[in-house]
């Protein structure tokens, strides 16, 4: 059974499949702090948080069953991410389901600072009826300045056409064609800040955006800019902002989030008249908050179960199609790695991976992840996964080197994995996914072999004389080990010899023993897959 906690408000709608589920258990328990969280979490396989709750070092030290953490939403500046990589933690988001309602968000909050809204509303409640102080100004033929156009700016970019505005982009990997294509004008931050009416930022918090419209930018700002910061608190520097407005640069600045949240009873926004803000509601809605959970439960259920998945942000990003084609490949290329160390006899210093047929023009990154995890399990056990595996490697002085051939030996596809110990010994294993057969182990060292890569082998090198099949047989029979299956694999008459059999149950070691006093029998080792 699987523990998941859950530490932030987040919709028991979107992770109803999660309550649902016959394996996992899930509590729900908002509010706790640091030293609450790290007194409980080592009971859990799972945490699930929006940006209240800071998963810290700490807490990832505590937590030795947690597998992922889920952040049902965008940001993750409240996960430490580099210490969840390191202990393999997975760590997801659910990037896509809050983009429309943030961008909503800022609209609303561009449209209350043009138009004085919140101001107007305490005054009328509060039996003023003021209509003098309220003049606004309209956002048609205004020039708006997007920073960031990923998901949300470009939508905000959208949106503002509409409204008859002309926009202004800045983002590092906005290209002039797609500019183009989103009828946006490609801009510098300088650009932006000389000339824009009204400025939105949707970068992430990153050392780059922090304070990237600071007391430099304001000081050439076109006077009268009105500025959204719907993103992240520090992207622009509050206390500068402030000094802005007082000095008539800035007229007016809507803010959904706070450099430190929630912020000091007495931060100068909440008392500014020329600044709006609300209380990190970006995300907030019915619909959004469905989306991320909903998002969020399935990867997390994905992950628990060991199934593939897409979301991972301590990984880098793989487009859908080429997951598609490397997913069916993933448990050969686990069990490739893993047969592969278990037969390689001493410390490995590189892992050799050569894909060859429908793998040779594919980024195969993902599926290299899964024979590195498969290779160092052997020795690491469950501390390795597919996040870690690359740095636990290296930590190691482990070469990970990656080939790609178009000939495949006449098979549709090949992986050959190879390890290479310091005194230049190689173990070689080869598999390929054989249409209507599945798994096949095609090739051991130099020798053909055709076994589906399941179950209890043992893997026996020998020389080819007449009888050893028979002695083998008798000894493994004398023992109560039952063969399943037999594959004899040689190169030339009387020569260097394998043999690997499919036996029904773990052998014991000294059956292992008794085998290599038999003669011509030069090493017996059982192989788990
Ligand atoms: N207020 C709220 O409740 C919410 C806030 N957010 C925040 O909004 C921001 C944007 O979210 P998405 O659009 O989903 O992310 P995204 O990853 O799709 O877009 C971010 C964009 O910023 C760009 N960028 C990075 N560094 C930059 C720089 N120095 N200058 C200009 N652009 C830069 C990136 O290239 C990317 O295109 C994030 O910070 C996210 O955490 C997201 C959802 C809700
Ligand atoms: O998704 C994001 O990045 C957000 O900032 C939303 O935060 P929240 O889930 O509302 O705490």
């Amino acid at each position: 059974m699987f523990k998941v906690l859950v530490s932030d408000p987040i919709s028991d709608l979107g992770i109803q499949q999660l309550m649902d589920a016959a394996d996992v258990l899930v509590e729900k328990k908002t509010g706790l702090g640091e030293d609450e969280l790290v007194a409980i979490i080592g009971e859990y396989d799972a945490l699930l948080v929006r940006s209240q709750t800071r998963v810290t070092e700490k807490i990832m030290e505590a937590g030795t069953n947690l597998k992922v953490v889920g952040r049902a939403g965008v940001g993750v500046d409240n996960i430490d991410l580099e210490a969840a990589t390191k202990r393999g933690i997975i760590v997801i988001n659910a990037p896509d389901g809050n983009t429309i309602t943030t961008c909503e968000h800022t609209f609303a909050m561009m449209m209350a600072l043009a138009r004085h809204i919140p101001q107007a509303y305490a005054k009328t409640v509060g039996g003023v009826w003021d209509r003098k102080s309220f003049l606004g100004v309209e956002l048609r033929n205004k020039t708006l300045g997007v920073m960031g156009m990923g998901r949300i700016g470009s939508e905000v970019a959208k949106r503002a056409k509409a409204f008859g505005m002309n926009i202004l982009a800045f983002d590092p990997f906005l290209t002039q064609e797609r500019a183009e294509k989103m009828e946006v004008k490609l801009a510098s931050v300088d650009d932006i800040v000389r000339n824009a009416d009204f400025m939105t930022v949707h970068t992430p918090l990153t050392p780059e955006t922090h304070h990237m419209i600071s007391r430099p930018q304001f000081e050439v700002m076109k006077k009268g800019m009105r500025i959204v910061n719907c993103a992240r608190g520090g992207i622009i520097d509050e206390t500068a902002l402030v000094e802005a407005i007082n000095e008539g640069i800035v007229a007016g600045a809507a803010f959904d989030v706070f450099e430190s949240e929630p912020p000091e009873k007495d931060h100068p926004f909440l008392t500014h008249p020329k600044i709006i803000v609300t209380p990190h509601l970006g995300a907030s809605t019915v619909e959004a908050q469905e989306n991320v959970a909903i998002d969020v439960s399935e990867e997390v259920l994905h992950i628990l179960r060991n199934e593939p998945f897409k979301n991972a942000v301590n990984m880098p990003p793989v487009a859908a199609s080429v997951m598609s084609r490397l997913q069916p490949y993933f448990s050969i290329g686990e069990k490739l790695g893993s047969f592969a160390a278990q037969a390689a006899n001493q410390a490995v210093n590189e892992i050799h991976v050569d894909y060859a047929g429908d793998l040779s023009d594919v980024d195969t990154l993902p599926l290299t992840r899964y024979i590195v995890k498969g290779v160092l399990a052997h020795h690491l056990g469950s501390e390795v996964n597919i996040v870690n595996c690359m740095h636990l490697a290296k930590l190691r002085d482990i070469n990970v080197v990656v080939t790609q051939a178009s000939k495949s030996k006449g098979f549709t596809n090949l992986l050959t994995v190879t390890l290479k110990t310091q005194n230049n010994e190689e173990t070689l294993v080869a598999g390929t996914l054989l249409n209507g057969y599945g798994e096949r182990i095609v090739q051991i060292d130099k020798f053909p072999v055709d076994m589906a890569p399941e179950g209890h082998q043992i893997l026996i090198s020998h020389n080819d004389k007449p009888g050893i099949i028979g002695s083998v047989g008798t000894l493994l029979g004398q023992n109560d080990v039952n063969i399943a299956s037999m594959q004899v694999g040689r190169k030339i008459i009387g020569g260097a010899a394998i043999m690997i059999l499919s036996v029904d149950k773990a052998v014991q070691k000294d059956v292992l023993v008794q085998l290599t006093t038999l003669a011509e029998l030069n090493r017996a080792i059982e192989i788990t897959l």
